[in-house]
């Protein structure tokens, strides 16, 4: 969430987070080299939804502004918390492709660079373990802890899920979710995705690292990822773990403890609990979510024309962002138990993967975004939407147009997202996609052409017929050319 070099007692109290660049000191944001410059944040106050009553009392409203107001704005086209790097999308376009068309040798590189990025502590930012009021600790120390790549990702995507703390010995409030149930749900995941993806290419000293994805919609109830080349076999010992010959056995969660963050008021810190749980398909007491989804959704929720609606929550009919996320029919429908796409390939995994707090822990919680964000990169250049088609106010807390999203650094808002990846984000995915349905309008102008082009033949068929037979009727030879014409034809290497 934060750079290392702000987490200061210094700089938490002055509310300004402008590091200089790798190699530079005392040039905050590299502005002696015109790379960019200290500005204050500006917040979008636009109003939420009347989803979250709690005004006031959560560190994540405004966000960032509880706890920095300044950072660094970079020009041209640099980036970065210190406009120490480029900008998304200028080091090149990356393609995100099929995990099952990788060669075996990709496959194990992408594996080995997931469990690389699960050991590896992320070289700039730093958690917070504790709520604002509780962030000074003893001695000038603050209440950040060092983390790993792979567990910020889990990190980040717990914190924006998690309850509103309303006091000791009162019930936390669960009513909120800064990444889920609103428009920002596409957008936040796709740049949480970014985020990883550019983390990794660090990490790997590779500019060109994609992250692959993983169609789900492939009906049926197999797990086809679900191998020890890829995301780990079922154990024959044990129908909810992974097999020992995959090295995510060995993964351990970070963010289990819930129970005790909601009643202590703590945070999720970098404490690595159980193993993994995975059992696809074996959730007996929901039939529903025992299969995955069908190809025909994916084509059905692209044609869904409008992104979001009023209320713009879990419970809107007729917005795409509620068909691809997957609290309504893929057509649009809202219906309460419904469960499609997204959310159902996240409940089919039955365990670590489609537990909210948990979630990512399982690494088919990347595949299985990329996919989702495939989709919507997809009605993004189908669609071609206006910005102003994403809910500028009275969006769930969080899900605003111009709101920054929770919790990443550099401020970083909705709309930012909400663009063609290709063109605009350094990305592109390889995807086929089920041929667009033609519409009823298409339909009826097709035929209308098509009998038009019937009758214009008969037409050139009968009129035709008619003069060959008034030709022959009316007793004419062949004509000199024409005998010249087929002796030719029979003798063509005697021409000239
Ligand atoms: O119940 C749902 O629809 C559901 C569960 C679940 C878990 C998860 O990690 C998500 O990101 C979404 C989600 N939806
Ligand atoms: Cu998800």
């Amino acid at each position: 969430q934060f750079p290392r070099q702000c987490v200061t007692p210094e700089a938490l109290r002055s509310g300004t987070c402008c590091p200089s660049p790798i190699g530079l000191t005392n040039d905050p944001c590299g502005a002696s080299s015109g790379r960019g410059q200290c500005v204050l944040i500006s917040v979008d106050a636009s109003p939420h939804g009347p989803q979250y009553p709690h005004d006031g009392q959560d560190d994540r409203e405004l966000w960032p502004i509880r706890f920095f107001n300044r950072t660094c704005q970079c020009n041209n086209n640099f980036g970065g918390f210190s406009c120490g790097r480029c900008k998304t999308g200028w080091t090149g376009i990356n393609l995100r492709r099929n995990v099952m068309v990788l060669s075996p040798e990709e496959k194990r590189a992408f594996v080995d660079a997931l469990d690389q990025a699960k050991r590896t502590v992320h070289p700039e930012i730093v958690i917070t373990t504790r709520r604002y009021p509780e962030i000074f600790g003893p001695e000038g120390t603050t209440m950040f802890e060092n983390i790993t790549i792979y567990n910020y990702f889990v990190w980040s995507h717990y914190f924006s899920v998690s309850k509103t703390f309303l006091g000791t010995g009162q019930p936390s409030f669960g009513g909120v979710d800064f990444s889920h149930e609103g428009p920002g749900f596409l957008t936040w995941h796709r740049y949480h995705l970014l985020q990883l993806e550019r983390d990794m290419q660090s990490m790997l000293q590779n500019p060109s690292f994609a992250l692959p994805y993983w169609n789900f919609a492939i009906g049926g109830n197999t797990c086809d990822i679900c191998t020890d080349d890829l995301m780990g076999a079922r154990s024959s010992f044990d129908m909810n773990s992974l097999s020992p010959n995959s090295i995510f056995s060995q993964w351990r969660v970070v963010c289990e403890s819930v129970e005790d963050y909601d009643t202590l008021g703590t945070i999720c810190n970098s404490t690595e609990t159980n193993p993994i749980r995975r059992n696809p398909a074996g959730n007996v007491d929901r039939p529903m979510v025992q299969r995955l989804p069908e190809p025909k959704d994916v084509e059905e929720c692209l044609q869904v024309t409008t992104f979001d609606t009023p209320p713009y929550y879990s419970t809107s009919s007729e917005s795409f962002r509620n068909a691809i996320e997957g609290y309504s029919t893929p057509q649009g429908k809202y219906d309460p138990v419904v469960r499609t796409l997204h959310n159902l390939a996240h409940l089919f995994l039955n365990g670590t993967g489609g537990t909210t707090h948990l979630s990512p822990n399982d690494p088919i919680f990347v595949l299985l975004h990329t996919f989702t964000d495939a989709i919507f990169d997809e009605w993004l250049r189908r669609h071609a939407p206006d910005m102003s088609v994403f809910p500028g106010e009275m969006a769930p807390i969080g899900h605003n147009r111009g709101y920054n999203m929770v919790p990443f650094w550099p401020p970083v808002t909705n709309a930012e997202m909400f663009l063609t990846a290709p063109d605009n984000l350094g990305y592109t995915y390889e995807a086929q996609w089920p041929a667009q349905a033609y519409t009823l309008t298409e339909i009826i102008t097709m035929a209308i052409v098509a009998a038009l082009v019937v009758v214009a033949v008969i037409f050139a068929a009968t009129t035709c017929a008619l003069r060959a037979r008034s030709y022959k009727m009316d007793g004419h030879q062949p004509l000199l050319g024409d005998q010249y014409q087929r002796y030719d034809d029979k003798n063509s290497q005697s021409v000239v």
